[in-house]
């Protein structure tokens, strides 16, 4: 070969390796590359074990006795997880149904300002996002109505990339990010205008706890809407397949046991909130939400090589491929929940905090 074959051989090679890594390996609102990947806040040498400690004590969600311990293994996920979701899917770990002539990116948009909409909030209140991860929702609903909102998440590593994000997005007088529990927030009471969460609140071991915490912190007549993760009424227990298939969501995706789409309401109710509204917004006339994890099976294959062979190199760390297998099995239990219908990731409830509570609230 002479040395200008060489050269252009050589020239080619470099030239598709970067093209496949990062330009093809990037999510669509980008801000982060393959070669970033790490285990968050977790030292590169003790990923897999904590993917091993996150597995076995999520391994069996119905078996999950101590519950205590749920929002630990929740951050040892989101540690996990949150640079392949930013990656693989962008800055908003969420679904929304999808829109004929619609990007994802303006669907995922669009799902979030119906969130802040509801809220009828004006310019200047102050609003909570309830689990905020690292921000997608809480930049766009900022942007679109003018509010301050403080997001709060457990996992600091996700505060760092929020607070980035916020700043470089020009937004971060507008909004604040706050690590810490959201079943013992370090808000005062009455504090807020109003509070949303987006599949977020399926994470808490016990809906209660953490509904009662929002109503504590909200101003009397505010009020507070939430997208939640449920089972709908097409799940049948006694069906194996179902089983199968909601187990695998809660093993994949941090979750202490799904709830059924009855108890919503009737949890909400019981921490003194009025339930204002109530709808499955994955219902028909809305498009799946479930056809983005379809559309992007031949993106994921590329992205297990591509994190295969970083790991190979040392360069993502070791753990990595494992929590990317799970996502990737994981991917198919969602899509099969949402084609099957016995799940869904956006039961809508909106509720107020009455202007005058009684005493027993
Ligand atoms: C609300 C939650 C998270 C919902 C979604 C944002 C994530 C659920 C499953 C995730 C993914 C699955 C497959 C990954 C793929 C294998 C990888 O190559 C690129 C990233 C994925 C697409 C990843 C992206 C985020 C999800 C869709 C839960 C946790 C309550
Ligand atoms: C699937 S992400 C959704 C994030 C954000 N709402 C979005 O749509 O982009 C769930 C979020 O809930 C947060 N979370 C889970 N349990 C929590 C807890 N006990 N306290 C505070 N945040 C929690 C996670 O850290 C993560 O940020």
């Amino acid at each position: 070969m002479d040395s200008l074959t060489l050269f252009c051989t050589t020239f080619l090679l470099a030239g598709g390796l970067y093209w496949f890594v990062c330009v093809l390996g990037s999510a669509e609102q980008k801000g982060k590359h393959a070669a970033q990947l790490s285990g968050g806040s977790i030292d590169k040498e003790k990923v897999q074990d904590n993917y091993k400690q996150y597995w076995s004590f999520f391994g069996r969600p119905k078996e999950i006795e101590t519950a205590e311990k749920v929002p630990a293994f929740v951050d040892t996920f989101y540690n996990l997880v949150t640079d392949i979701y930013e990656w693989g899917w962008g800055q908003s770990f969420h679904f929304s149904p999808s829109i004929p002539g619609k990007s994802y990116r303006d669907a995922t948009r669009i799902h979030e300002e119906m969130a802040v909409d509801l809220l009828g909030v004006k310019k200047g209140a102050r609003i909570l996002d309830a689990g905020c991860g690292v921000g997608g929702p809480m930049r766009a609903i900022a942007a679109h109505s003018g509010a301050n909102v403080v997001g709060i998440t457990i996992n600091e590593y996700q505060v760092n990339r929020a607070r980035m994000h916020n700043e470089k997005a020009g937004l971060d007088s507008l909004c604040e990010v706050v690590c810490g529990n959201f079943l013992q927030m370090p808000f005062p009471d009455s504090s807020f205008d109003g509070a949303y969460s987006i599949e977020a609140t399926c994470h808490a071991p016990n809906l209660e706890e953490v509904y009662s915490e929002i109503y504590r912190v909200l101003k009397p007549g505010s009020l507070y809407v939430s997208y939640e993760w449920v089972t709908t009424e097409f799940y049948n227990p006694e069906n194996p397949e179902h089983v199968e298939i909601i187990h695998g969501i809660e093993r994949g995706d941090a979750l202490p046991g799904l709830r059924s789409y009855r108890d919503i309401a009737q949890i909400a109710k019981k921490v003194g909130f009025e339930v204002v509204k109530e709808k499955d917004l994955a219902k028909p006339p809305a498009k799946p939400w479930w056809t983005r994890l379809k559309m992007g099976r031949i993106a994921y294959w590329r992205n297990h090589i591509l994190v295969t062979v970083l790991t190979w190199l040392g360069i993502a760390p070791k753990g990595v491929v494992d929590v990317h297998e799970m996502l990737f099995v994981t991917a198919d239990y969602l899509t099969r929940g949402g084609e099957t219908g016995i799940f869904t990731p956006m039961h809508m409830v909106l509720c107020r905090k009455p202007e005058h509570s009684n005493s027993s609230d």
